[in-house]
């Protein structure tokens, strides 16, 4: 594991010395938007306009974050119009790689079909040759321009969701404008307390830091469990990205974060609600295919070797969301 700093390839650890044993997660650099006629977005520059064939992404089936963009590309049922490439789950000294470059090849791991790299630092270098930062799934990659759009999954799915609808048949909204405050509110205390709160808690280096981060997160999942009595989704009786964000958390929880990030107060399995949000998302046609318990456990197991050192990957649990 490590980043980039002016091009080079450093092999280096999170550093959580200077942030009292606080893990902080970096900003994202690339910020550019696909939109339907090549407008520019929110952030960024324009000229990114939707295309069947022309953008790639790549993703590790372990990462939470990836995790989001290959649900939403499922459901706009956009798989021929958006290729993916698969790093192997595990990431060690050279970040994350290419099946065809892994120790130990893992099903499900794909090369990366656009430029041949080995690394997916070279990925970066290719889009920035003088890159510094970390070398992060999921990119979106431009074929036509040789540069990367976005490396932030949350825009990624927005624009998923929004920009291609000329070359898809599906047009449900998972942002829709009347429910944008109420998805951003919801998204904001889930990113902080729970998607992130997993991390800040397992990579914690003080006892103060991991008990704070382990306080939150159940403080919020008790909250979400209350908040989802009576309904099935999070916000405005319909099935909308907070859900998605929050489910790629949920269906780690017991396999991963109970154990390697000691977040192990409660399972999910013990909070109802919140297991049937797990299975109904689960259950949605196409969702199912992008959850890989083999890369998600491997990558957090065998990687993080200053959680695990040895690297033993446990067995269980038993699966309970279908
Ligand atoms: N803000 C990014 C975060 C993505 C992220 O942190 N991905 C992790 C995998 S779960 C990663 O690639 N980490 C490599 C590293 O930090 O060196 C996003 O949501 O797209």
């Amino acid at each position: 594991m490590g980043l980039l700093v002016d091009g080079q390839w450093v092999d280096k650890w999170y550093d959580t010395k200077s942030t009292g044993g606080r893990f902080v997660r970096t900003q994202t650099r690339f910020r550019n938007w696909i939109t339907a006629d090549g407008a520019p977005g929110p952030s960024g520059e324009g000229g990114f306009p939707a295309e069947a064939g022309r953008y790639h992404l790549y993703v590790s089936l372990a990462c939470p974050w990836a995790h989001r963009t290959l649900i939403m590309r499922a459901l706009k049922k956009l798989e021929d119009v958006i290729s993916v490439s698969v790093v192997d789950p595990f990431m060690g000294e050279e970040g994350w790689v290419f099946a065809d470059h892994a120790a130990r090849r893992s099903a499900g791991a794909t090369a990366d079909s656009v430029l041949g790299m080995k690394r997916l630092y070279e990925v970066y270098l290719a889009a920035d040759p003088a890159y510094s930062g970390r070398v992060t799934v999921p990119v979106l990659w431009d074929r036509r321009r040789s540069t990367i759009v976005s490396n932030e999954s949350a825009e990624i799915i927005r624009m998923l969701n929004s920009a291609f609808d000329a070359f898809t048949g599906e047009h449900h909204d998972y942002y829709p404008p009347a429910l944008r405050a109420e998805i951003d509110a919801v998204n904001a205390r889930v990113y902080d307390s729970v998607n992130n709160g997993v991390y800040k808690a397992g990579f914690a280096t003080t006892q103060d830091a991991y008990e704070e981060a382990v306080a939150a997160l159940f403080a919020e999942l008790d909250a979400l469990e209350q908040r989802l009595a009576g309904r099935q989704w999070l916000v405005g009786g319909t099935l909308t990205e907070a859900d998605i964000r929050l489910f790629t958390t949920l269906i780690r929880f017991d396999p991963v974060y109970v154990g390697h990030f000691k977040c192990n107060i409660r399972r999910i399995a013990d909070y109802p609600n919140l297991s049937l949000l797990t299975k109904a998302l689960h259950a949605l046609p196409g969702v199912a295919e992008t959850v890989n318990l083999t890369h998600i456990k491997r990558h957090y197991y065998e990687s993080h070797k200053t959680i695990n050192p040895t690297g033993i990957v446990p067995v269980g649990p038993q699966v309970w969301w279908g």
